[in-house]
């Protein structure tokens, strides 16, 4: 293991010193042909396939001086603690569909398994028929193959589930059914594990939407957040007040993104690679706006949409954020874009990982000088999420 770096992240580019990943597991085994939409995957990804991609993305940070925490280490270690697990067996049993009787049960089935199987049921969920025979009239009405816990199989974008702004993590709260219970597990990481003691998690997975995918922290002090299908206007709302309140932040931009499923975060149509530069899909360049909202007397001081690059430039207090020309073709355009090329993850300033399937993006960064590390990644794309999606900084240093 890599020396640990003090925690927090003040921006996009600055040297990653330490991620939070999670390696696909059991809970991607669970996706079907007619579950696969609801769980918000394109495809049944070929797991142990998609576990060598990831293996080998963890490894290349690894070989770049990043420390890499896994997500189901966390959490097995966090559930070691009694007051974790009674919280973490408490809102799971919550769920309305499992009835009293069920509940019961569950509850005694939970609290009796050891650290690390509890926290493998917590990710990769329960079906009727691994509830031990339970004879109950929900079970009994239940196909064989519901599942009495979800699986989590989009925990895989550690990006959306937490996101540090400065020292502090703030566990947010995802739109989509199956992933909202993702934020209680990693509220329980932050509150509990002893690796972030004394760090003070903000937010909760029960407010207003807000996933990490739309948040990018354009420089010290300047945020961007992407509002669309996703992060709601409410959610943006409660983030700035938060951020304001707490001296996290004194400037936010915020982007209205296309209600799609290509464009659920901001992060799937622009992400820094440099200080001042951004990787962006070239088809919606020329639209993207943004307000600028900053702290005001009694409440937020909105300002009138601007170009979205004006917006970023003007809140940074740099004369321009350029765009890396990606020059494409609107199709290639729309094709590398569906599969994450512009969903880079930078490990330094002019140093990206990025999907070696998106031939041409990396290429055009290559050109304008970005060192573009390349991973494969047909397994892992298959839930529509690159890079930058499959990774929380933690740890960043100062610019
Ligand atoms: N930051 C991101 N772009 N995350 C991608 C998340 C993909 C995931 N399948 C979802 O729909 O939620």
């Amino acid at each position: 293991m890599t020396t640990s770096h003090p925690l927090g992240v003040h921006s996009e580019v600055g040297r990653l010193r330490t991620v939070l990943l999670h390696r696909p597991g059991n809970e991607l085994r669970r996706l079907t042909p007619r579950n696969n939409d609801a769980l918000l995957f394109d495809g049944i990804p070929w797991v142990d396939r998609a576990q060598e991609e990831h293996d080998a993305f963890a490894q290349l940070l690894v070989g770049r001086g990043v420390e890499v925490l896994l997500l189901a280490d966390l959490l097995a270690e966090t559930l070691q603690l009694p007051a974790a697990r009674e919280q973490a067996v408490e809102l799971t049993c919550r769920d309305l569909r499992l009835g009293e009787q069920l509940r019961g049960w569950l509850r005694r089935h939970l609290a009796d398994l050891a650290a690390e199987e509890l926290a493998e049921v917590l990710v990769a969920g329960l079906r009727n028929d691994e509830t031990a025979g339970q004879r109950t009239l929900v079970t009994a009405l239940m196909a064989e193959d519901d599942f009495v816990i979800d699986p989590l199989p989009n925990l895989l974008f550690t990006r959306d589930s937490s996101v540090w702004i400065g020292e502090r993590p703030v566990v947010t709260s995802l739109a989509m059914p199956a992933r909202s219970r993702e934020t209680q597990l990693t509220e329980l990481i932050y509150t509990f594990h002893p690796r972030f003691a004394g760090t003070d998690p903000l937010y909760g997975w029960d407010r207003e939407r807000v996933e990490g995918g739309d948040v990018l922290a354009l420089a010290d002090g300047v945020l961007a957040i992407g509002v669309g299908q996703r992060t709601t206007p409410a959610g943006a709302e409660r983030l700035a007040r938060t951020v304001f309140d707490q001296d996290l932040a004194h400037t936010l931009v915020v982007v209205p993104v296309d209600q799609e499923r290509a464009t659920m975060h901001l992060d799937t149509v622009v992400t820094m690679v440099d200080v001042d530069a951004v990787v962006m899909y070239p088809n919606i360049a020329h639209r993207l706006s943004a307000r600028v909202v900053r702290a005001g007397a009694g409440g937020l001081d909105v300002g009138e949409p601007l170009h979205f690059l004006d917006a970023a430039a003007e809140a940074m207090g740099i004369p321009e954020l350029r765009v890396i020309d990606t020059g494409l073709d609107p199709v290639t355009a729309e094709r590398e874009q569906w599969d994450d090329g512009n969903n880079t993850l930078a490990l330094a300033p002019k140093v990206a990982v990025a999907y070696e399937r998106n031939t041409e993006t990396n290429a055009r960064l290559e050109a304008s000088g970005i060192e573009v590390l390349a991973i494969r990644g047909s397994e892992l794309g298959s839930g529509r999420g690159g890079p930058r999606c499959m990774s929380c900084p933690i740890a960043r240093d100062p610019l």
